[in-house]
């Protein structure tokens, strides 16, 4: 069984005694509540242990600006002003993508308003993000067409019925557009920082309000027109600004530092689309071939929504289309729905892996983090391309190179347990803290036990790993992503569902086998599930007793998922041994 890369023995066994030595004092320290700065503390600043100060994230490169280069007067309603704008072209598409400013739509005392109420509400959730899965810390004080906030009504109605609905029926030549949803994000540190890239396919227009002051903030909103971060261009939103663009403009949300807060509002073509919940104009757009349109329509038949049946070959044909114009988030989906199909029925459809791989390459190849994600993924598990570690990394390196959250995370793992890269706590440490800044929970999580622990050349540092990264907030984000399927590693999820197949001691070999083709002596995910797998086939199988108890004590784990130190020492020794 690998379990350590390229470790070789005796640097396994050093480093086996200082994980056990490093675990067991730390228990110790918990139990007696002895905090920062004791004598054992001192014991694990020895050199060459990566300390939570000596180990700073860079400061982060900031996008240049978008070139708002035209400017006309408008008169809207009862609103008179800028109106600036911006385009660029771009690939599979006959017109030209816009995105349009007005500068001060909104009076200082109603913006005031507006980031006072937003501030004090209760209602941010931590549900799953529609984009990428993470918990959203979003509200929606208008949804479905209703207001559901009364007190964010009276700000903000006029402005609604008066400048912003005129605004874009004007704009977008469209005199039955009607307002779908309003929706308020925080972007504040320790929580989510970050938007992946996306287009808001299901808005035929979206209108962004600044309400944050960007001296009060780093970063924020940036468009980028290309699959590569290289192409991205950031867009300053002063308080009461209002920045428009509809369903083609691929953007995305990076705050560096700072508070921000946004409202966002969704805009359908008529008040029926808004009623029944569907997104028409994306049909007509692709009769005309259109690679947004093809793409956006593929997304809707792949999981059967928008008034769409759930039809797998129809959104292939749609993607396939989409990503022969060279749309990149085609590409990568239509590499995900082969390998898919694959893995359900390696007969389904001939050849399937193969172009699963041919898409994340190309993809990949063109610049777009989300497939180098995955294309690393098919070489870490041998899907489509020969399995080499090496390259996996070289990829998933390239998307963490992009800011890719989740990248970032896995670079960390890897870097933590030398899979495919040589063994690196600093570096592991280095890349960890850049996800967890950036509001990953995984990687808030994994620096908290790292910094609690004190284990494995990291410096015992409570208020790094006990305050900063175990705060309620992190361990309720954690939570929230448990279930999250994250790629590779394999998730803590796929390996959980896994294990739950394999309930008994018998089919040991066919768990093994199977965890071995998502990955796993290659990597690894959540150190709890990880230390739950391991009870089961060190120990658990062969002693009917310990088999109860340890069953029980994960379950119960698992649902509270209480972070008591203690255990985490024990988890975090798992992967490591
Ligand atoms: O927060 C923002 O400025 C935009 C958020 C966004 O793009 C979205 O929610 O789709
Ligand atoms: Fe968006």
């Amino acid at each position: 069984m690998r379990t350590t890369g390229c470790l070789d023995k005796r640097r396994r066994r050093q480093h086996r005694r200082s994980v056990v030595c490093g675990a067991a004092a730390a228990a110790i320290l918990w139990q007696l509540r002895v905090q920062e700065g004791d004598a054992l503390a001192l014991l694990h600043g020895r050199r060459g242990t990566v300390t939570a100060r000596r180990c700073g994230v860079e400061p982060a490169e900031r996008y240049p600006a978008f070139n708002f280069a035209e400017e006309v007067q408008v008169e809207v309603g009862t609103w008179s002003g800028v109106e600036q704008s911006g385009s660029f072209r771009k690939v599979g598409k006959a017109g030209i993508c816009r995105v349009y400013r007005l500068a001060r739509v909104l009076d200082t005392p109603e913006v005031g308003e507006v980031l006072r109420h937003v501030k004090r509400s209760e209602r941010y959730t931590t549900d799953a993000d529609s984009v990428d899965s993470r918990p959203s810390f979003e509200y929606y004080p208008f949804q479905n067409g209703r207001w559901q906030d009364e007190g964010l009504r009276e700000i903000l109605h006029c402005f609604v019925e008066d400048r912003l609905m005129p605004y874009v029926r004007e704009r977008y030549a469209c005199d039955t557009c009607a307002l779908a949803d309003i929706l308020v994000r925080r972007y504040v540190p320790g929580e989510r920082r970050t938007h992946r890239v996306h287009f808001d396919g299901h808005a035929f227009a979206t209108a962004v309000l600044g309400v944050s002051d960007p001296a009060d903030y780093e970063g924020g909103l940036f468009v980028q027109p290309g699959p590569d971060v290289a192409s991205a261009a950031s867009l300053q939103i002063d308080p009461g600004d209002l920045v428009v663009h509809s369903f083609d403009l691929q953007h995305g949300v990076r705050v560096l530092g700072g508070e921000r807060y946004s409202v966002v509002f969704w805009i359908k073509d008529t008040s029926r689309s808004v009623a029944d919940g569907t997104v028409p104009w994306h049909e007509k757009l692709a009769e005309q071939g259109d690679a947004d349109a093809l793409f956006n329509l593929a997304t809707h038949y792949e999981h059967g929504t928008y008034g769409k049946q759930q039809d797998p070959l129809r959104a292939i044909e749609l993607y396939e289309r989409s990503a022969t114009l060279g749309h990149h988030f085609a590409q990568n989906n239509v590499a995900i729905m082969y390998r898919s199909a694959h893995m359900s029925n390696p007969d389904l459809i001939s050849g399937a892996l193969g172009r699963s791989a041919m898409w994340f390459e190309k993809a990949a190849e063109a610049g777009f983090a989300l497939a180098q994600k995955n294309y690393a993924e098919a070489f870490a598990g041998g899907l489509g391309v020969e399995m080499n570690m090496t390259r996996a990394v070289a990829w998933m390196r390239r998307a963490a190179e992009q800011h890719d959250l989740e990248a970032e995370f896995v670079m960390g793992e890897s870097c933590r347990l030398g899979r495919g890269v040589e063994l690196d706590m600093m570096e592991a440490v280095r890349w960890y803290q850049a996800s967890a800044e950036a509001g990953f929970p995984k990687a808030q999580y994994a620096l908290g036990v790292l910094f609690c622990a004190g284990t494995s050349g990291v410096a015992r540092d409570m208020e790094m790993g006990g305050v900063r990264w175990r705060t309620g907030c992190n361990v309720q984000a954690h939570r929230a992503t448990l279930r999250q399927n994250t790629i590779w590693p394999p998730s803590s999820c796929s390996v959980m569902r896994l294990t739950e197949q394999f309930p008994c001691g018998r089919t040991l070999p066919r768990l093994e086998s199977r965890l071995r083709s998502v990955g796993w002596a290659c990597a690894t995910s959540s150190v709890f599930v990880w230390c739950r797998v391991r009870e089961r086939l060190e120990s658990g199988f062969r002693n009917p007793l310990l088999k109860a108890t340890s069953k029980q004590h994960y379950r119960c784990k698992s649902s509270s998922l209480r972070c008591d130190v203690a255990s985490d020492i024990r988890r975090a020794r798992f992967p490591l041994i």
